[in-house]
């Protein structure tokens, strides 16, 4: 780290320790803590970091000190202590795609001082230019461009509920970014709700609530981010309430984001619940293949110097079907093989770099499930499929069953053999292979086995 190898694998160290930290603490408990940290290097045996806020710094050190400490002596065995002082973040604590920067060109990465209008730090990378949109998140995306956009308040609030991943957090940004460029004397805040939360214990604390209350109550624009988090929480719960009727009241805008749609909200007072859904509720749905394809193209785009081939995309779009956060991932961390072992990105190394995801992303799709698939796609009866009739308008469907069979799930040939009708392994493997040779230039079976797949993998 920094005394060995300068600032430049120092700040490669931070990235990781950064990265360790959201592996094990989650991406809300990281986004409300250690991104707001700054690495300031490696001072003998004491690893020297900032925090925003005395309330920051010792909530950190009562609860996060000793794993940090953990993952810096991982990264560096000379580290005996961490030292944590007041300022504001020098070198930027790291995502999947600084992590990739800094193995590139292993130079340090520095940003601004933060807003001082914004509860937490807003992310560039988080625009509206590059939200891929799709079916799944056509309403949330109009909204948030509508708020950004509109001199008037046209729904409040706004409230945009999906499962983890789904660009919630990245469409609040994107209409931070907006209202800051648009019209740039608006106060505007965007903090998660754990920090909404955090930050007003920390004022009953140090009887500090006035200043809480000002700071929130006199906002153009509140976002907060991940509402589900003060369920149970009684005495944030009150105060939230009284600032959302607050600006409510005032006719200025709040965006609300959940995990789940307002009624589905557990712990939550109902009086909250109900004011939650007096604007527009927008829910963003699970991706289809398109979306997800769309998605990676854009982030392939970006990615400078490694060129990404389109069958791998499809694949990624394909098998990654969890959430986005996870196909960016999958994403990277193939980029980052292919620039660390200096070869072009192949299938063979991408199903190799993600063994892990894709067996995690299996939806344990059944034969029988891609036998009736089949069926129906062809228009055949499902007995007719696995019978031992040989006419051709039967015996392809069955070949494309097998063939899907053989890519869609982890069964060996002499399973999917059993289960069409008993037939042998070898005539699964010559029905595996003819059906890849046929597609290469048979264009129709090439449409027809795109379209199974979309059917099944969603
Ligand atoms: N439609 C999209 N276009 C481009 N990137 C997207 C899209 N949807 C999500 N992402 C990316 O996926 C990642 C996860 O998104 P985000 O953090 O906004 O999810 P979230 O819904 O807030 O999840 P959580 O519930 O975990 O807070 C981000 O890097 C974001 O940029």
């Amino acid at each position: 780290m920094g005394a060995s190898g300068g600032i430049d694998r120092g700040v490669a160290a931070w990235s990781r320790v950064c990265e360790k930290f959201k592996a094990e603490f989650g991406v809300h408990v990281y986004s409300s803590w250690l991104e707001q940290m700054g690495y300031r290097g490696l001072d003998g045996s004491t690893v020297e970091l900032t925090a925003p806020t005395k309330f920051h710094r010792d909530y950190i050190q009562q609860h996060y000190a000793p794993r940090l400490k953990d993952f810096f002596v991982a990264e560096d065995p000379r580290v005996k202590a961490l030292s944590i002082r007041l300022g504001t973040a020098a070198a930027r604590p790291a995502n999947d795609e600084d992590v990739l920067k800094v193995t590139r060109i292993q130079a340090p990465t520095i940003i601004e001082p933060r807003a001082q209008d914004t509860g937490s730090a807003l992310d560039p990378r988080y625009s509206f230019d590059s939200f891929v949109v799709g079916k799944s998140n056509e309403l949330a995306y109009a909204a948030a461009k509508r708020i950004a956009e509109s001199d008037d308040v046209p729904f409040n609030p706004l409230f945009l509920h999906g499962g983890v991943g789904l660009g919630k957090t990245h469409l609040m940004h994107a209409i931070a970014h907006e209202v800051k460029r648009l019209k740039p004397r608006k106060k505007v805040v965007y903090i998660s709700a754990e920090k909404f939360m955090f930050e007003f214990i920390a004022a009953l604390r140090y009887k500090d609530t006035h200043e809480f209350k000002q700071k929130y109550r006199n906002v153009d624009l509140l976002m907060i981010d991940d509402v589900q988090f003060i369920a149970n929480k009684d005495s944030t719960q009150e105060e939230f309430f009284h600032t959302f009727n607050a600006l409510v009241d005032s006719r200025r805008q709040v965006i609300i984001t959940a995990d789940r749609s307002p009624t589905d909200l557990q712990g939550i007072e109902d009086r909250i619940i109900s004011r939650l859904g007096w604007g527009l509720v927008a829910d963003i749905h699970p991706t289809d293949y398109e979306l997800r394809l769309g998605i990676l193209q854009s982030k392939a785009e970006q990615t400078t110097g490694v060129d990404v081939p389109a069958d791998v995309l499809e694949f990624l779009a394909r098998r990654i079907t969890s959430n986005v956060r996870e196909l960016e991932g999958a994403l990277n961390r193939v980029v980052a093989y292919a620039t660390l072992v200096g070869r072009p990105i192949t299938m063979d190394m991408t199903r190799d770099v993600l063994q892990d995801l894709i067996r995690a992303n299996d939806r344990k799709l059944t034969i029988d499930e891609i036998q009736r698939a089949v069926a129906d796609y062809y228009n055949i009866r499902l007995a007719d499929l696995l019978s031992e009739r040989r006419s051709r308008n039967i015996a392809r469907p069955r070949q494309i069953a097998m063939f899907l069979a053989k890519q869609l799930t982890s069964r060996s040939l002499p399973e999917i053999g059993r289960r069409f009708g008993g037939r042998d392994h070898t005539t699964v493997m010559h029905a595996v292979r003819k059906i890849e040779d046929l597609r290469r230039d048979d264009s129709h079976l090439e449409d027809d086995i795109t379209r199974l797949l979309r059917l099944l993998e969603g």
